[in-house]
């Protein structure tokens, strides 16, 4: 074993960082909850930037959850609270994921992937760059392959060669080359295996433990790693216990996954104090909300627009806790409190509707590849309203409640590659009306699709539209369209920070809104004004209560 090797298995395996001058005091150390460990807490701490002593590695409010991260200052909404740097990332692979595996530059957005602009509609992006050793991990260009070889790819790309796609495994392959090639620096990994890796816990509920099993000696064996495999296996629990998914907007699945000591240490809360944002391969943590100084900072370790049912059974199995947050409970009372008597129990019934639900995604995105042939969508609205008509146990699904506003997206997608912009918008103002947590990155990307097409729509005022009833004038759409870029706007600014590059673009696409909008200038209080009852006719027109969607323009 190579001494990087060495002292991961050490820490891993609670042996004191340095075995020769290990002594019992050393062993207690070690032993100790990461928050009392002195010394660790503050490596981990020095890997981040932030102000000096803004930060705490403290136990956690949550009980029975270890260690957590506090802020020491107050935090305004959107504030910067750190930057990191990975210690290792990993992208996704496969037909329809394109992510770089050295820049990590997203590419099935609304914004291009290079230039600093959005993708025009339909437009031809330039060529994704495969690995030609490992036909496996893909690039933005040749130099971004030439920068990822020179940086580690070259120890892995001859070893992967039937190598599977599933993102932890290849996270596992990719540490283990590290700690081999002594890429990562011993204090870096004798971090990094501390670690929670809730093995236990994993093995107790796994269905499968054998084939986790049969996950880390295969790893071993194809990395040539000299780490025992007890070892492998601690460190893929610790992988799926710690890793954060590249991209946090999680509508279009995320780009790939990475380790953060920094990002590590946060504990997770369905209402989050703060969220994790990419820039690029740069960890950026924001105030979700303003925070004060002492409040242990926590994020949402799943998408945060689904309820309790779909995402607690999804964390439990990843990170190995049942969350019990206040959301958590006041979603499953709805649950239970909104369901017709007559039902034994109404949580089954609102699994089976959720996988409807989900199927019609589904056969929605695999229509909307379908170009050319055309589909009836009161066909399909009415499909949504037989799901959803006693959905809910007996009762009427919600129009709040997930997977409901995104079936709606997916079918106001589906109308947008069919070229009906009429329908496209009357769906997405539905979709969003109903939209529950907004001030979250899942829903600003969703602004930005809507925003979007709603350009499309004021840009071209005199084409052809097909109608189904009187729509609302086009000067309300355009009051309409500069309001809510002015709303997205202030959005990017919250998550990406004033200079972050979507906030740039988004700034470019609204001045050019508002220089050639011909009425108040936004966000005057006349502007304010039409905003707000052009809003409340188009959400009318869209079958929205006016109530469920109120924009501040600041
Ligand atoms: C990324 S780590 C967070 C830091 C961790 N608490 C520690 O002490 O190292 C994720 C692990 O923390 C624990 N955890 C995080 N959020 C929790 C919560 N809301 N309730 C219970 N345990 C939680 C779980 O053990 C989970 O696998």
């Amino acid at each position: 074993m190579n001494p990087v090797e060495q002292a991961f298995s050490d820490s891993l395996n609670d042996r004191g960082p340095d075995k020769s001058i290990s002594t019992n005091k050393d062993r207690e150390s070690v032993h100790r909850p990461l928050h009392e460990d002195e010394a660790l807490c503050s490596y981990i701490l020095s890997t981040v930037k932030a102000p000096a002593g803004a930060l705490k590695i403290r136990q956690s409010t949550i009980p029975d959850s270890g260690s957590g991260l506090f802020t020491t200052r107050d935090l305004a909404a959107g504030e910067l609270i750190f930057t990191s740097v990975p210690l290792v990332l990993c992208a996704e692979v496969g037909d329809s994921k394109e992510a770089c595996d050295f820049c990590f530059q997203q590419r099935r957005r609304a914004i291009h992937p290079v230039e600093d602009r959005l993708a025009h509609p339909g437009e031809t992006l330039p060529d994704v760059y495969k690995c030609m050793g490992c036909n496996l991990y893909q690039y933005c260009s040749e130099s971004c392959w030439q920068r990822a070889w020179d940086t580690g790819h070259l120890y892995e790309c001859g070893l992967l060669a039937g190598a599977p796609y599933e993102l932890d495994i290849r996270m596992l392959y990719r540490i283990l080359i590290l700690l081999r090639k002594k890429v990562l620096l011993p204090e870096q990994v004798r971090a990094l295996a501390r670690l929670a890796h809730e093995q236990d816990k994993y093995e107790q509920f796994s269905s499968d433990w054998q084939g986790v099993k049969d996950i880390a000696a295969e790893a071993k064996q194809r990395m040539k790693s000299e780490l025992d495999v007890a070892d492998v296996l601690k460190l893929y629990c610790l992988i799926r216990c710690n890793s954060v998914p590249v991209d946090q907007t999680f509508r279009n699945s995320p780009l790939g996954s990475a380790i953060d000591l920094g990002a590590a240490m946060m504990n997770h809360n369905c209402e989050p104090s703060i969220v994790i944002v990419f820039n690029s391969t740069r960890v950026e943590v924001r105030a979700a909300r303003n925070i004060k100084a002492g409040e242990e900072l926590q994020h949402c370790y799943r998408d945060i627009a689904y309820d309790c049912t779909f995402r607690s059974p999804r964390i439990a199995a990843r990170y190995q806790f049942k969350c019990q947050c206040d959301r958590c409970i006041r979603e499953s009372n709805r649950h239970y409190e909104g369901a017709s008597p007559d039902i034994d129990d109404p949580i089954i019934h609102i699994l089976a509707t959720q996988g409807d639900l989900f199927a019609f995604i589904e056969k929605a995105k695999i229509q909307a590849l379908g170009f050319g042939k055309s589909f009836d969508v009161s066909t399909l609205l009415a499909d949504i309203a037989n799901i959803t008509e006693e959905g809910h146990a007996g009762r009427r699904w919600p129009d709040d409640l997930e997977p409901l506003p995104i079936a709606l997206k997916s079918l106001a997608a589906l109308c947008e590659a069919q070229g009906d912009i009429i329908n496209t918008l009357k769906i997405r103002v539905r979709a969003l009306g109903y939209a529950k947590y907004r001030n979250t990155l899942p829903y600003a990307e969703d602004l930005i699709d809507f925003v979007v097409s709603l350009r499309a729509f004021t840009m071209y005022p005199h084409r052809k539209v097909v109608l189904d009833g009187p729509l609302p004038k086009f000067k309300e759409f355009e009051d309409f369209c500069v309001g809510h870029m002015c709303a997205l706007y202030a959005l990017m600014v919250r998550f990406y920070g004033e200079q972050g590059r979507v906030t740039r673009i988004i700034r470019d696409v609204m001045h050019e809104e508002i220089d050639k909008y011909y009425g108040p200038r936004p966000p005057t209080r006349p502007f304010r004004r039409k905003f707000k009852a052009s809003h409340e006719t188009i959400l009318k027109w869209a079958g929205v209560d006016a109530k469920h969607w109120i924009v501040e323009i600041s």
